[in-house]
Formats: structure tokens, sequence, C-alpha cells
């Protein structure tokens, strides 16, 4: 199966040399072919250039992109979204003056998420979850992490992994499965402790023997898990060979970012509480700093500090976090949008934060992010729009009118 995307008016993120990720300065750029055509041959972008050396064959498929941009679709290294139910009650609380940390206190929070879970059947989760998954590819997403955390039980986080493992199998967009077993602390532990062993010994090896998640993570924050918890979860989960992407600092700095970066996370996301030693601490490292700002914007808590880290000469991923309580969106168009208006990230940085560096926080920066041949033609085809600046410029629109995964619409 051979199709030609021809007389694009820009062709953006062409990587001819693959590159991991991009940092600093760096990420200011986006490399852009002007009327350009790409080739997609069994799923995998296999030519493109400038429609002066556009080929002339027999294709089975010829799409006219006349005033239309092509780039690659985004890449969503951050979510929860397979979950049960809704907090729409917690969200009125909030707008009633509750914080989210008094919410929790009172047995809401990711307990309120863990009951209603534990209470769903996988079937009835399977479909809540395939109803998001559908949507966030409409909204031009190609690949997406999806975390567990809201079982806490040995029995309910598989159903959660179990649930993510249908959706990979049942879907083209790329997914990778996180194990987040120390999410909140069950009511039925007295201390992290205690439940720390539970995670360690009863659901991790099961995880592990039924091949149900590539990483492990951990909520690293005051009231949660202490970094003391985080170095064993993290210690554990290395002797079953999982990688660690770990939220850390979105409400307090108490160490997090170099307990990720000794255990070489691949990511730490959240960061919205950046003191100076938390960027040196990445500096030299192969950890992304993914940010929310879907989650900032719905709690009204602090944004990433993006300017601090990307002029330290660092690198950026942006995600959606994708869950009932504190980011319940997981549209990138608005990820990207907010980065640049709160964030004071360029187009340009917000991009490649959400392609190139997205991809490499999943471990997907072989496969997706950028237009490079051999690499899954996993794209978005826009409306027609005068300059990429438009996507984040003109917030809320729908600037997609199609996307690809592995080729296909
Ligand atoms: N902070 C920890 N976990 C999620 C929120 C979980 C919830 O409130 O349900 C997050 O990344 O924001
Ligand atoms: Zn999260």
């Amino acid at each position: 199966m051979a199709t030609l995307f021809k007389n694009i008016k820009e062709l953006l993120q062409v990587r001819t040399e693959p590159v991991k990720f991009v940092s600093g300065k760096e990420m200011n750029i986006i490399p852009t072919i002007k009327d350009a055509f790409l080739l997609v041959e069994n799923g995998l972008i296999s030519d493109f250039g400038s429609m002066r050396d556009c080929p002339s064959s027999n294709f089975d498929e010829v799409i006219d992109c006349t005033g239309k941009m092509v780039m690659p679709a985004w890449c969503d290294s951050h979510t929860h979204m397979v979950y049960a139910g809704n907090r729409e009650s917690e969200f009125v609380d909030r707008i009633n003056g509750l914080t989210y940390e008094e919410i929790a206190n009172r047995g809401g929070g990711i307990l309120n998420s863990a009951k209603t879970l534990q209470e769903t059947s996988e079937d009835d989760l399977y479909n809540q979850s395939k109803v998001r998954l559908e949507e966030i590819i409409k909204l031009g997403t190609g690949a997406v992490e999806i975390k567990s955390g809201y079982g806490l039980t040995l029995e309910a986080e598989l159903k959660m992994l179990r649930v993510i493992k249908r959706l990979k199998e049942n879907y083209s967009i790329e997914i990778k499965a996180t194990f987040l077993g120390a999410h909140a602390l069950p009511k039925e532990f007295k201390n992290t402790s205690d439940y720390i062993d539970y995670v360690i010994e009863a659901i991790l090896p099961i995880v592990a023997k039924e091949n149900l998640a590539e990483y492990i993570d951990v909520f690293c924050e005051t009231g949660y898990f202490s970094v003391e918890d985080t170095n064993r979860i993290l210690e554990a989960g290395k002797q079953y060979g999982f990688t660690p992407k770990i939220h850390v600092n979105q409400f307090t700095a108490i160490g997090g970012v170099q307990a990720g970066v000794k255990h070489n996370a691949l990511s730490v996301d959240h960061l919205e509480e950046m003191r100076d030693v938390d960027i040196e601490a990445l500096r030299g490292s192969q950890t992304m700093p993914v940010a929310l700002p879907g989650c900032s914007y719905f709690l009204s808590i602090p944004y990433t500090p993006a300017r601090r880290i990307i002029d330290a000469g660092l690198p950026l991923a942006l995600a959606t976090d994708y869950n009932p309580g504190s980011a319940p969106s997981g549209n990138m168009n608005f990820v990207v949008s907010t980065a640049c208006v709160k964030m004071k990230m360029t187009p340009e940085e917000a991009i490649n934060a959400s392609t190139i560096n997205g991809a490499y926080a999943m471990g997907l920066q072989d496969k997706v992010g950028s237009i490079t041949n051999g690499k899954l033609a996993n794209l978005i085809l826009t409306k027609p729009i005068n300059s990429f600046g438009f996507i984040p410029y003109s917030f809320g629109e729908n600037h997609i009118e199609s996307i690809f995964l592995a080729g296909e619409d």
C-alpha cells in the first residue's frame, strides 16, 4: 500500500538524521519543507521532500494537501485515561473553595476514583476507556502512555493494566503502559511503608510475569509517598526490568527529581515547583522533564517553569495528564496552546515538546515524533492554515482535518 501526500503547504518536524530529543535553544527550531510531498509505504514514512522532486508512479492513493500542513501526530507521554466514572462533584467542591488537598483528605481524590474503579467490571472499564482513546485519536494523538494507579489492590491494578493491554491490541495508536501502584495510600493500610511492601511483594511480580507494563511510577509528594518510598519502589521495579517515569514536584519539592535522576528515570513529570537545585539535577542526565499544563490550568496551581528549564539548556516534553481529578482532558492541542500562552513557550518549542520530546518520554523516539524515513506514518493533516503558529494561537479551534495511524485514516 503506497500513499502519496502531495502539494503540502508545509511539512513540519522533518528530521533526516534521527534525533533522540531536542534541548535548550534547539527547541526553538522546527525544521520544515514548504511545498512538499510525503510518501507512505506499508504504514511507514518512506520518502519526503520538495514537490520539485515528487516521485511519479502509480500510488494506491494520492492525497492533495493544497493549503494544508502535515506533521507528526502528538505524542502524549503522561495520562491516566483508563478510569471509571468521573469526579465532577469534586470540581464543584473546588469551585466552592476546597483545595485538591482538602478534597483528598476527606477521602475524595485518587481514593474516590479507586473505589469507583474497584466496583466497575473490566468490560465496563474497557468500554469507558475506549471512548476516551477514540476521542484523543480524533484530536491528533498518535502515541500515548497510560498509567494504572486507580486500582490500589492487586485485583484492580491488574484490571486496569489488562484494559490497557486490550486497548493496545485493538487500536493502532502506539500505547505504552506504566504501573503506578504507589499512587495513594489505601485506607486499609496504616502507613506507606506497609503499602509499599504490598505493592512490591504482591502486585509487582504479577505485573512483570504477565508483561503488563513497560514503566514504573510513584507519586513522590508530601502526603503521598516519600523519597525513601520512591527509592524502594524504583529499586524493586528495576529488578523486574521496569524503567521509572515518576510524578514529582507537583505541590512540593522534596527531592523527587534527584531520586528520578539517580534511578535513570526516563522522565520526571509535573515539576510545577522547581528549585534551582532541581533544574541543576537534570543537567547532563538522560531524564526528560515533562510539564502538564492542563493540570495547572484545572487546579489553578503554578505552571511548570518552562523558560527556566529550557533556558538552562534542558529539554522539555508536554503531556496532558488526562485523568478524572486534576486534568479531565486529553486534548494535546489545548496543551500546546496553554504552554505558549501561560508558560511562554514559542510555538516551535511547544511542538517539539509535544512530538519528538514526548516520543522520547515514552521510549518511542525511533518510531514516532518526527517525519523521518522508517518511522510510523502517524500523522496530522491540518485544515488550511497560514502558519503552524496558528495552531496554538487560535486556541479552542479544531485545526485537524484528518489523522493517520500507520498511514491509515
Ligand atoms: N498527581 C497525581 N496523579 C494525578 C492526579 C490523580 C487524581 O487526582 O486522580 C496527576 O498526575 O495529576
Ligand atoms: Zn499524572
